[in-house]
């Protein structure tokens, strides 16, 4: 197998923190483009995006104390050019205007007026230039009454960066925020755009190069990207002549005694994403039964940790996945702390993660290799107190992986996945469908397939969450159920190749 099976960093699908922003637009300037040039494309983007999507009405601009309120000054000289008929308030003062911004307004020649709530009356057409990347603290007065009315009156919004009041790193409401129709954001998306409260608050977003030269994003080192094929399709296997099942990896999965469907559906996911081999570690009370179901799978009685332990004595079994319906247990506690001293490629999900729940730091200090853990938020909480229950889930999740030394895969709509070295993937290729039961345990069996398959776990991860949800996808109906998605996995597959 290839030697590096590591994910491959994509420009294109690289996320900006509003600080790495702001350092790209310190790049442009210093490599000769003036910060003004840059504000003009972005405003002139915005009106672009405001005349493409909609027809002709009237819009009023409302405009904020920075550089965001400058970009709606141009955007508002842009559509008043245009012929649209164009209103514009500014939260503040004029002569507080600095720099670029006060450029902008001084290229603006029709009235600035103060807010008043009478400037929505005939429901026009909203550009929230108030706040972007600056959003320091909780919104509330004047401007708190502004979004207010936009968002009861349903307005149409296009937002300029972000829809304000929406934490562009962090996807964090501070206070409240504009609910958009349509988001136009410059260079780079931010992690905020594609956290649940951006997805649900930015509606389309269009992402606009306002020329900031190349070089730009090698001086930033960026650590975080919209997860895609792109940064994995490469290390999918493709078939060999000299393949032998060996060559495509051995997945162990521990099943427990009861729930015994939810190793079947991670076994199925692991041989459908090519490991060559999944054995199924069973109760002898369940042994019957699990032979008697997938013919594929191999089941072997497993009725403790040591004997675990030994079965991975077989150093061809490369990969373990351990957690669903493994049931919170010493047998499973003892073979988790026994696939990670035997330095296999480890998957905990589920039961493996709450079974840790009363010493964490045993868990974490057993950690040595390659290790993924997939918790939801609950199973998020139990090893990981003091960072639940917080906004910042790519923080979280960083935080989480630094901690404990594995890949945290922290499931939902915006799945974040980070790698202890501080990388990070987002995903949002995903369906409200996969909220059912056993989808979890198939995803666990992708991720532990991929691994069996050598890929890093990092990179496991992050193919396996978007394969998870191009199968959902593919289903393109009412009625998944997790035993839908393994059946889907060639098809997901296959549509990888429009990527190679
Ligand atoms: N970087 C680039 O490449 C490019 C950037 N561009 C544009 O610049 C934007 C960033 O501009 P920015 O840094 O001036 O910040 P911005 O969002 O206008 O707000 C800062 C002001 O708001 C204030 N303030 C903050 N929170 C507040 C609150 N809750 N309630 C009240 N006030 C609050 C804050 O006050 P302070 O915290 O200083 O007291 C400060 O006065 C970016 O989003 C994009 O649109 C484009 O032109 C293209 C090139
Ligand atoms: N609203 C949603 N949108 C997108 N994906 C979701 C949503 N809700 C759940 N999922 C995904 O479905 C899977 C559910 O996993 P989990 O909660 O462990 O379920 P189970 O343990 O029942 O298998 C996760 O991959 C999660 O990211
Ligand atoms: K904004």
């Amino acid at each position: 197998m290839a030697e590096n099976r590591d994910l491959l960093p994509r420009d294109e699908l690289t996320l900006l923190t509003c600080a790495e922003m702001s350092k790209s637009d310190g790049f442009a300037i210093a490599s000769g483009v003036p910060g003004r040039d840059l504000m003009e494309r972005a405003g002139r983007a915005v009106a672009m995006a405001v005349m493409q999507r909609h027809g002709r009405r009237p819009v009023v601009l409302l405009c904020g104390p920075g550089n965001n309120g400058g970009d709606g000054f141009v955007a508002a000289r842009h559509l008043r050019t245009a012929g649209w008929s164009v209103r514009l308030a500014l939260f503040g003062s004029l002569e507080a205007l600095k720099g670029d911004a006060a450029w902008a307004a001084s290229t603006w020649t029709g009235a600035v007026e103060p807010w008043s709530a009478g400037l929505l009356d005939g429901a026009p057409l909203v550009v929230d230039a108030i706040f972007g990347a600056g959003l320091s603290r909780k919104i509330d007065g004047e401007i708190g009454t502004a979004i207010d009315l936009v968002n009861e009156r349903k307005l149409t919004v296009v937002a300029v960066d972000v829809p304000s009041g929406l934490h562009g790193d962090t996807g964090e409401i501070l206070g409240r925020a504009v609910e958009a129709e349509t988001t136009v954001t410059f260079h780079r998306a931010k992690p905020g755009h594609y956290s649940v409260e951006g997805l649900r608050r930015c509606g389309y977003l269009r992402i606009v190069d306002i020329c900031i030269p190349d070089g730009a994003l090698a001086t930033i080192d960026p650590k975080t990207w919209l997860n895609a094929p792109p940064l994995w399709t490469h290390l999918l296997r493709r078939g060999d002549i000299a393949d032998h099942k060996y060559a495509r990896g051995h997945l162990t999965i521990l099943a427990g005694s009861h729930a015994t469907g939810a190793a079947r559906l991670a076994a199925l996911a692991g041989r459908r994403v090519g490991a060559g081999l999944v054995t199924i570690g069973a109760f002898p009370s369940t042994l019957t039964a699990l032979q008697a179901a997938e013919p594929g799978n191999l089941i072997v009685e497993i009725d403790d940790a040591a004997m675990f332990e030994r079965l991975l004595g077989d150093e061809r079994r490369n990969a373990v996945l351990i957690g669903p319906g493994s049931g919170v247990t010493d047998r499973t506690r003892g073979a988790a702390l026994a696939a990670l001293a035997a330095r296999r490629r480890v998957v905990l999900d589920a039961d493996a993660i709450t079974v840790f729940a009363s010493d964490p730091d045993l868990l974490f200090g057993s950690i040595d290799g390659p290790t993924v853990l997939t918790p939801h938020e609950g199973e998020f909480r139990r090893l990981f107190p003091d960072l639940a229950g917080k906004a910042d889930k790519l923080g979280r999740a960083r935080r989480a992986a630094a901690r404990s030394g594995a890949t945290i895969l922290l499931k939902g709509p915006d799945t974040v996945i980070a790698a202890p070295d501080g990388r990070a993937v987002v995903n949002i290729h995903a369906s409200p469908a996969l909220a059912t039961a056993g989808s979890g345990d198939v995803l666990a069996g992708l991720i532990g397939g991929l691994m069996a398959q050598e890929l890093t776990p990092f990179a496991a991860a992050s193919a396996a969450a978007w394969l998870h949800g191009e199968c959902a996808r593919l289903f393109g109906r009412p009625g998944l159920i997790a035993e839908d998605l393994p059946a889907l996995l060639p098809q997901a597959l296959q549509s990888l190749s429009s990527f190679n």
